[in-house]
C-alpha cells in the first residue's frame, strides 16, 4: 500500500492507496506528526510499501517527518520537489523553486484533468489562485489569508471577538448579516473568500472568455463552491499532482 501525504501549514492530509489500482484504503486529516503516526497505527491491516509526500513546511520539519516515516514503517519516502517544467506545465515564477509545492502540484493535477486553460483556487490556511493558459504556461497567481488566518487575526487582535468552533460551524447556515459576533465574523470572512473567488473568475474570463476550467480545492473550498457554478470541486487535487511528480516504481 502507498502512503500519500500533503503537509500544509496547519494540517497533514494523508491517505493510503491500495497496492493495485487507485482506490483509497484509509484517509484522514491530522494536526501533527505524532497524530499522523498514531492515526496510521490505528488502521487495521495496514502494510505500507512506499510513501510519497509534498510539504510546504520548513525543510527541517519535513526532513524530520521523512526520518520518522522511514524509521517507523521501514519504507522509502519520495518527496515532491520544484521544477521549471513538468507534464506540459511551465512554472511562471521568476525563481521557480519559490512557488509553493502545493500550488505547483495542484496545477499539474488541474492541467492534466482539464487539458485546457485552468484557474486553480485553493482555500486552506492561505487562499491561493493560479492561472495556467491553454498551452500550459503558468501566468502566476495570488496569495491571501484563508479562513483560519482571517478569523484568528480577528480573534487575536480584538478584545471582544471570542467564540468556539461549534458556534462557528452553526454560523455558516446562512450568509445574511450577522446578529451575533460569531455570525458577523464567520459570514464576513466567508464573503471575503467569495469576493476573492469572484474576482479571480472575472480575471480568468478577461483572459480566456469561457474557455477555461475552474478547480476548487482545500479544506474550505465548500464555503465558496455555490458561488462558482461549473467549478470542479476536487478535494484531492494536490494528490493528483503528487502522483505525477513522484511516480513510484
Ligand atoms: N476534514 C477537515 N479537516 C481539517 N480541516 C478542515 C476539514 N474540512 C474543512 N476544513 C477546514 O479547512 C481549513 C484548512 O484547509 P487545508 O487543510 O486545505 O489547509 P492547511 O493544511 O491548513 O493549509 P495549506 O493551505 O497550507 O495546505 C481549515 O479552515 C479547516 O477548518
Ligand atoms: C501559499 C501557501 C502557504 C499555500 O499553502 C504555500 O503554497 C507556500 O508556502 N508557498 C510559498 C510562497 C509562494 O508560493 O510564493
Ligand atoms: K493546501
Amino acid at each position: 500500500m502507498i502512503l500519500e501525504l500533503d503537509c500544509g501549514n496547519s494540517f497533514i492530509k494523508w491517505r493510503v492507496l491500495e497496492p493495485i489500482g487507485i482506490s483509497t484504503y484509509a484517509e484522514g486529516v491530522v494536526g501533527s506528526d505524532t497524530a499522523l503516526i498514531e492515526g496510521l497505527a490505528a488502521v487495521p491491516g495496514l502494510i505500507l510499501t512506499r510513501c510519497r509526500l509534498v510539504s510546504v513546511r520548513a525543510a527541517e520539519e519535513t526532513d524530520k517527518l521523512v526520518d520518522t516515516l522511514k524509521r517507523v514503517f521501514g519504507i522509502a519516502v519520495s518527496v515532491a520537489v520544484s521544477a521549471r517544467e513538468m507534464a506540459g506545465v511551465r512554472n511562471g515564477y521568476e525563481e521557480f523553486e519559490r512557488l509553493g509545492l502545493d500550488r505547483w502540484l495542484a496545477m499539474l493535477g488541474a492541467f492534466k484533468l482539464a487539458s485546457r486553460a485552468c484557474l486553480v483556487l485553493d482555500f486552506g490556511t492561505a487562499a491561493t489562485a493560479d492561472y495556467i493558459s491553454m498551452g500550459g504556461e503558468h501566468l502566476g497567481g495570488f496569495i491571501c489569508p484563508g479562513m483560519p488566518l482571517m478569523r484568528n487575526q480577528l480573534r487575536t487582535h480584538t478584545r471582544k471577538i471570542r467564540y468556539d468552533d461549534i458556534a462557528a460551524e452553526r454560523a455558516h447556515e446562512s450568509l445574511s448579516p450577522g446578529r451575533t459576533t460569531v455570525e458577523a465574523v464567520e459570514r464576513g470572512c466567508t464573503l471575503m473568500l467569495r469576493g476573492f473567488a469572484l474576482t479571480q473568475l472575472e480575471l480568468a474570463r478577461s483572459y480566456w472568455g469561457d474557455d477555461f476550467t475552474v478547480f476548487l480545492t482545500g479544506g474550505d473550498a465548500g464555503l465558496v463552491a455555490d458561488d462558482v457554478p461549473g467549478a470542479r470541486l476536487v478535494p484531492d487535487l494536490v494528490f493528483v499532482g503528487l502522483a505525477m511528480a513522484c511516480p513510484l516504481p
